[in-house]
């Protein structure tokens, strides 16, 4: 794994049935950094997502997240409860899986649930009468506050999740996703469905995660406005194989890149990309 690389994919292969889902795809994601997995439908990208948030078993391949500590987890190795536990990989999902009758800072303390069991001791009298109990809920609510500030939810804090905006639950997922400490945090299509506005708003929380809290994001992304804005490092998948992986303006000029989201067939994509590159060398 390079100095500064907190997940590493290797070889990774998924097969269902007779369709081989990833084929050998391998990329890393650098600390610190916004990564965004992109790709046509079908590419690949809920799969590799599935594979390092535990809900798949690769087929093959390893997936090596590294954290802080120079702690290593075979993550193709550790059950899903695992992974966010002790890998600390958070994630949210292309559909919205909040407490819709909670309220938006309920959402946040559900999230903390372990951490105050264990302040409990796991007893009653230990949720009535430990000061550890009494601090450990205390800081819960101000890691609540923190992020209901950061996804500017504060005002809504006791209004039902499921009164939010589109654009607001998404943020609040993300916040509660934050609340578990994570470092690395999963997207799945964070912009979906999201006016402009909201957008802006998804963008200005996911740069603050990244900036203020150090904390490494992957995510999945169709709108490509918002992954050419906020991303530092793009990896494109094609049926299943990594076609391109660099800086977003690299991939942007990418002809391969290009060709698949034009839906060009294999055997026409010598032809489309010498075409791709011609355009390009005009352009000069
Ligand atoms: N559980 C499954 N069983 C069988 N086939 C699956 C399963 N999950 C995904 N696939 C297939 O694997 C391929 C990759 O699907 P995947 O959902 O990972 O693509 P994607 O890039 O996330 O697509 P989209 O952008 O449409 O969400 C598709 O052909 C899909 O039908």
């Amino acid at each position: 794994m390079t100095k500064d690389a907190i997940l590493k994919v290797e070889h990774l292969s998924m097969k269902f049935g007779g369709l081989m889902a990833i084929n050998d795809c391998s990329f890393e994601a650098r600390r610190g950094e916004i990564t965004a997995l992109i790709g046509p439908n079908g590419a690949g990208k809920t799969t590799v997502f599935n594979c390092i948030t535990g809900f798949y078993k690769p087929t093959m391949g390893m997936i090596t997240l590294k954290q802080r500590s120079g702690k290593e987890f075979l993550l193709e190795r550790l059950a899903d409860f695992e992974i966010t536990k002790k890998a600390k990989v958070a994630r949210t999902f292309q559909n919205i899986r909040l407490f819709s009758g909670l309220t938006v800072l309920e959402n946040l303390l559900v999230a903390q649930h372990n951490d105050l069991m264990r302040a409990s001791g796991y007893t009653v009298l230990g949720l009535l009468g430990l000061p550890g109990y009494r601090k450990a809920a205390a800081e819960a609510i101000e890691k609540a506050r923190y992020w209901l500030e950061k996804a500017d939810l504060i005002e809504r804090a006791d209004d039902p999740a499921g009164d939010l905006s589109y654009g607001a639950q998404r943020r609040l997922e993300i916040a509660r996703a934050m609340c578990t400490g994570p470092e690395l945090l999963c997207l799945d299509e964070p912009a979906a469905g999201l006016n402009p506005k909201e957008s802006l708003a998804l963008n200005t929380l996911l740069n603050g995660i990244r900036d203020d809290n150090g904390t490494s994001i992957m995510l999945i992304e169709h709108d490509m406005s918002v992954v050419m804005e906020i991303s530092d490092h793009v990896v494109v998948l094609e049926y299943g194989k990594k076609i391109s992986d660099g800086t977003p303006e690299h991939v942007k000029n990418d002809p391969k890149v290009i060709a698949a989201y034009l839906g060009v067939e294999d055997e026409e994509l010598e032809e489309a990309i010498s075409d791709v590159e011609a355009v390009a060398g005009g352009e000069h």
